[in-house]
């Protein structure tokens, strides 16, 4: 069991450690240049919470292009918008929450609990203090290429954050740790939002890096036998349902400019969630994912059942013939309906649970079957007990969830790593919100690693899942090639 090794957030008290090199003295002035390699990995950021002040001050500034804040960011760097508006990016870490192993949820909390246990801040509920970042699809992920600097579970409470909620704007520095004053952070947001009112209001969103090469990470043989022999165990009755992916590496012709990726994802795809998690300087995990997997506020929980896949069509009619057949086909039905089952009896031991009608929700390149589903939690809960309870939700794993991992695991040739996993923000109160990262990709440098999955069911033919893996590397490929 790792998990306490690493997710003993020591705030910047570092034991041990001289004062000068120690991280509070490199994080209290975060440059707001390019970010540089000295300031990635753990060496320029505080790796933990021992006890401590969440001292956060906020105040409104003139709106500013995200993708210019991001830019000057140090890393870590984080961003999340959501569909109805909220937009975060974050540069620098005040406190890194991170664990291992299969008691990292209940690590997560633990270290959750102390972050928050003093929080003195300032500004509107939108800017309130928040820790972004993500989980790995498995518990005992460990960092291997192209998830070098991905540990299991990892979340930065953002030392320097821009919010845009309302058609509003809001700097905000935050630190953390035994000696963090109220003074020193006002002083520093002074000098933060000066920097901040001299960046542009737009920036072009800037080229695409453009494709030298791809390769798929699993040949069509591989994935048809990798189908077969699930729809065989799926046939002879031990699996219901599992869903298979693939990875599609990308040697790139100049370096991928991730803000600018974000930017153009915000025109793109603004009915999808799109984050930026970027640990180090090295290599960040991004996407516009489709897929919610928790909304939690209080007591009330939102998810959704989002499953099976269709294209979209290049006139209404023929739009409206493919969410049809969508709506009629058998089997996406059914592999729909399976994940709708599942999450509601996940949620059901938390509270009142309500299944929503089954609608075709439509995004830039696909229309998928949707099932909205509410529940209303009867304890108090953190949103990460519900990620708990829901990750993987057979919409990206698999029924009967043991069975389906197994499968995954003899099938796949790639590391899922941080892919079709949690990723999102939680809060003081244990309130957050979390996509499922799908149409994403890790890149850093010349290199990207693109991912797709696809439901697989009784029914299921080799040759059209294959298909459907396209329009599901689209989101982020389009914005690498040229
Ligand atoms: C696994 C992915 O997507 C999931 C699988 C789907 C399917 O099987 O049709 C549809 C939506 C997602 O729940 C992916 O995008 O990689």
């Amino acid at each position: 069991m790792f998990a306490r090794v690493r997710s003993t957030i020591a705030g910047f008290a570092t034991r041990g450690r001289s004062r000068s090199k120690s991280p509070k003295d490199t994080l209290k002035n975060p440059p707001l240049e390019p970010f540089v390699m000295a300031q990635a990995g753990n060496e320029a950021r505080p790796s933990g919470v021992d006890g401590g002040r969440l001292v956060s001050r906020t105040r409104e500034v003139a709106d500013r292009s995200f993708r210019a804040f991001l830019e000057t960011a140090s890393v870590p760097r984080v961003a999340w918008a959501t569909p109805d508006g909220l937009e975060l990016a974050g540069g620098g870490a005040a406190a890194v929450v991170s664990a291992e192993g299969p008691d990292r949820f209940d690590s997560l909390r633990e270290d959750a609990a102390r972050l928050f246990e003093t929080v003195d801040r300032t500004g509107p509920p939108a800017a309130r203090p928040r820790v972004v970042g993500g989980i790995a699809f498995d518990a005992d992920h460990a960092p291997a290429p192209p998830w070098e600097g991905f540990p299991a579970a990892e979340f930065f409470l953002p030392a320097v954050q821009l919010t845009r909620a309302d058609g509003r704007t809001w700097l905000s520095v935050t630190e953390y740790g035994p000696d963090a004053t109220p003074e020193a952070v006002e002083e520093r947001l002074d000098e933060r939002a000066e920097s901040v009112a001299d960046l542009p209001m737009m920036s072009p969103s800037g080229g695409r890096p453009g494709v030298a090469a791809t390769r798929r990470t699993t040949t069509k043989a591989e994935w048809t036998a990798g189908v077969e022999r699930a729809v065989e165990r799926i046939r002879t009755g031990d699996l219901r349902k599992v869903v298979l992916a693939t990875a599609l590496a990308a040697d790139l012709e100049t370096e991928i400019d991730l803000p600018a990726v974000l930017e153009r994802f915000r025109r793109t795809y603004p009915e999808c969630y799109r984050f930026l998690v970027q640990p180090t300087a090295d290599a960040g995990f991004f996407g516009p994912p489709p897929e919610r997997l928790v909304r939690m506020t209080g007591s009330r929980v939102e998810t959704e059942a989002l499953a099976g896949s269709a294209e979209r069509g290049d006139t209404h009619e023929g739009d409206a013939d493919l969410a049809a057949g969508l709506e009629t086909d058998a089997k996406t039905v059914h592999e729909q309906a399976l994940v709708a089952e599942a999450i509601a009896d996940r949620l059901a031991p938390l509270g009142d649970v309500t299944v929503g009608e089954r609608r075709v929700a439509k995004f830039a390149n696909i229309q998928h079957l949707r099932t909205p589903i509410t529940a209303d939690l009867r304890e108090e809960t953190h949103v990460l007990d519900v990620v708990e309870a829901l990750h993987p939700t057979p919409a990206v794993g698999g029924l009967p969830l043991e069975r389906a991992r197994e499968v995954i695991d003899e099938t796949e040739t790639f590391d899922r790593g941080w892919y079709a996993a949690p990723v999102g923000w939680f809060d003081a109160a244990g309130d957050g919100e979390f996509a499922v990262g799908l149409r994403s990709a890790v890149a850093g440098g010349r290199r990207a690693t693109l991912f797709a999955g696809d439901g697989i069911v009784a029914d299921s033919d080799p040759d059209a899942e294959w298909a459907e893996l396209g329009p599901k590397f689209r989101p982020v490929l389009d914005e690498l090639e040229r």
